[in-house]
């Protein structure tokens, strides 16, 4: 393949994997195997990891460089590469290049956006030909937010958040404090003092108003600097949790007011400004893509 052949298909370029905020979470059931049923709204920002991609020729998966913590066979973009390689027989090879921006286990979904950037991309790279609802059925084999972020679009999610329906809700501005600890899902999940039999609500309930998240009241019990969090950021809008945590988020419908919160917190916080998409900056570059190419 030539250089010019490799620019065009989209090797080596970046491809965004953006984070997640979940707008409200409520648990409103449990499978028989302990999944939760959820509802939830989930809403991008534009706060991204960036990932690339390179042909190998030994029909190997590999990263340039593993995150740190993480085991290479355990990283979520080589488990979906291997995961397209299993499904369709492909013998190609790839060397995946992550440029890691967004929090670990900070409850915005950077370990699974990675995946479905992967899935996504790769499918198109590789010219495999596998359809969105194929490729979302692969996402959640390997957790339960890869399909939205494989969707790309702003989703009221029910199921374990596997059934998704386009919503819109206002793409405000937002700061994101990420407290100095790492909430595992898992443990959330598993706490005996977890709600886990609220009301079904409709999405008009909650465009009226209903954020409730489920897992707040946990968390904070549990973890001090979530509960802090919290505080700072009410002192400027209503705060949320986002998903089990970490991370918190007040929204706002200026930039100027999210400014000056940001400002006004960054001395004492790992503290990100950033701006809800109802789009997935994936999406957005894979349709200009079609157009172009
Ligand atoms: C909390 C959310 O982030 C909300 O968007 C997701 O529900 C979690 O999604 P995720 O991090 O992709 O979760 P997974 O990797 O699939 O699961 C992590 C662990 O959380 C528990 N889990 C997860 C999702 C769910 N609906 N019910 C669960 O009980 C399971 O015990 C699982 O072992
Ligand atoms: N590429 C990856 N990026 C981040 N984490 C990864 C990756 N691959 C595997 N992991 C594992 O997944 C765990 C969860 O990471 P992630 O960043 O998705 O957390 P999170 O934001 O809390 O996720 P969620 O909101 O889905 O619960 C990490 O602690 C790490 O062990």
């Amino acid at each position: 393949m030539t250089s010019n052949q490799t620019d065009q298909l989209g090797w080596g370029e970046k491809w965004p994997a953006p984070a997640k905020l979940n707008l409200m979470l409520r648990i409103v059931g449990q499978r028989p195997d302990g999944y939760h049923l959820l509802q939830t709204v989930f809403q991008f920002i534009d706060l991204c990891d960036w990932l690339s991609f390179h042909p190998v020729d030994d029909g190997s998966v590999s990263l340039k460089q593993p995150i740190q913590g993480v085991p290479e066979a355990d990283d979520l973009t080589v488990r979906a590469a291997l995961l397209l390689k299993a499904e369709t027989g492909c013998q190609a090879g790839v060397c995946i290049e992550v440029e890691k921006n967004l929090p670990m286990g900070g409850g915005l979904g950077g370990g699974s956006s990675d995946a479905a950037t992967t899935l996504v991309v790769l499918n198109q790279l590789w010219g495999l030909q596998l359809s969105t609802e194929k490729l979302i059925a692969l996402g959640l084999q390997l957790g339960a937010d890869v399909p939205v972020f494989v969707y790309g679009y702003a989703a009221w999610a029910e199921g374990v958040g596997e059934k998704l329906e386009k919503i819109a809700p206002s793409e405000q501005w937002v700061v994101v404090i990420k407290p100095d600890c790492h909430v595992e899902t898992r443990e959330i999940f598993l706490a005996k003092d977890l709600t886990r039999d609220s009301k079904s609500i409709t999405i008009a309930e909650f465009t009226a108003g209903n954020y409730k998240n489920d897992c707040l009241d946990v968390v904070s019990r549990r973890y001090q600097s979530v509960k802090n969090a919290l505080c700072a950021l009410s002192e400027f809008s209503e705060p949320r949790l986002t998903g089990t945590g970490a991370c918190v988020f007040a929204q706002f419908s200026s930039k100027e007011a999210a400014i000056s919160a940001y400002d006004a917190l960054k001395g004492s916080w790992q503290v990100y400004l950033a701006r809800g998409m109802n789009i997935s900056p994936l999406l957005s570059k894979l349709e200009i893509g079609k157009h172009t190419h």
